[in-house]
């Protein structure tokens, strides 16, 4: 079990593999500024206008889930808000200040969809020497070792901990790539796909930490997936489809509004909706694209 416990939340949120309409997770208040505001944000690459003017806000101390199909640009958009992607035009605000700001650096974690350790370090050698670069000099040894501890507890790789990265499974691997970006306790995580691969049991897991990272440390999260059932987890969701925003608004809205029974449910309706009132600019658009 990860180092987490339901009991200091109000009502634990539900488990992904088993949620219903009828359990959305708690959204905690919401303070005014928002942790992340896009207006007009565009990107291309290559020949591709990959992010098409999105306009959009990002609430403090919540999960937003960025969901849409493979394809849709939800890396492109993470890649953006944590500075790395070239070509970005339009508004960017991150934590207060323009994505990529170096002042940023250490206030957000990443985590790519491909998992970023060295696999001839063990799981506490990696977290080691990540934690030294954040955190260096001796005098600050005892606060590594307790973070460092922190870390692979949060994310349930204690009894792992001296094991060689090269030798975990792909899901523990993914694991340690997160304990990495838990270690300075960022205000912003940013999650590309985190449970990919990993089985219910952990999958469970990673949610509950993640919302006592919201609850309880008040960071900001922003997790990709493309696994509709774990939309439910979120307080609140942005569904993408083809570089654009098809809706911004919690699970339950999205459902009420739809009048679907699940978030799945009520993305194809959206989808349906958007094609029926698309224009023959964007048709024309699109074939040109396609072409290329
Ligand atoms: N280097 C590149 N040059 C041109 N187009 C690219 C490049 N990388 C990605 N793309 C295109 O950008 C679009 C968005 O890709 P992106 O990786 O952001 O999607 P995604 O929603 O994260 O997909 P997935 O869920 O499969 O990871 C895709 O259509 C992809 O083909």
């Amino acid at each position: 079990m990860m180092n987490y416990s339901p009991g200091k939340s109000a009502s634990p949120p539900p488990d992904p593999a088993t949620s219903t309409a009828s359990a959305p997770a708690p959204a905690p208040a919401t303070p005014s500024a928002p942790a992340i505001r896009a207006e007009n944000l565009t990107v291309t690459r290559g020949p591709r206008t990959v992010l098409r003017g999105l306009d959009f806000e990002v609430p403090p101390g919540q999960i937003t889930g960025l969901l849409g199909p493979s394809g849709c640009g939800k890396s492109t958009l993470m890649r953006s808000i944590v500075g790395t992607q070239d070509k970005v035009t339009g508004t960017l605000r991150v934590l207060g200040h323009p994505a990529g700001a170096p002042t940023l650096r250490s206030r957000i974690g990443y985590v790519t969809q491909a998992p970023s350790v060295y696999d001839d370090l063990s799981v506490r050698q990696n977290l080691d020497y990540f934690a030294a670069i954040l955190d260096p000099g001796r005098a600050a040894a005892d606060r590594r070792h307790e973070n460092v501890a922190r870390a692979i507890a949060d994310v349930d790789l204690t009894s792992h901990a001296d094991a060689l990265a090269g030798n975990l499974s792909g899901g523990q691997r993914n694991r340690v790539s997160l304990a990495v970006a838990l270690l300075g306790t960022p205000e912003l995580l940013v999650l590309d796909e985190p449970t990919v691969g990993l089985d219910p049991v952990l999958r469970r897991d990673l949610w509950d930490l993640f919302h006592s990272l919201a609850t309880e440390r008040r960071a900001t999260l922003l997790i990709s997936s493309h696994v509709m059932d774990e939309a439910e987890r979120c307080h609140r969701l942005l569904l993408m489809r083809e570089g654009e925003i098809l809706a911004d608004d919690t699970p339950e809205a999205l459902r009420t509004r739809t009048h679907a029974d699940t978030v799945e449910a009520a993305f194809l309706h959206l989808v349906d909706e958007a094609a029926a009132t698309a224009s023959p600019q964007k048709d024309q658009r699109d074939q040109k694209e396609r072409t290329r």
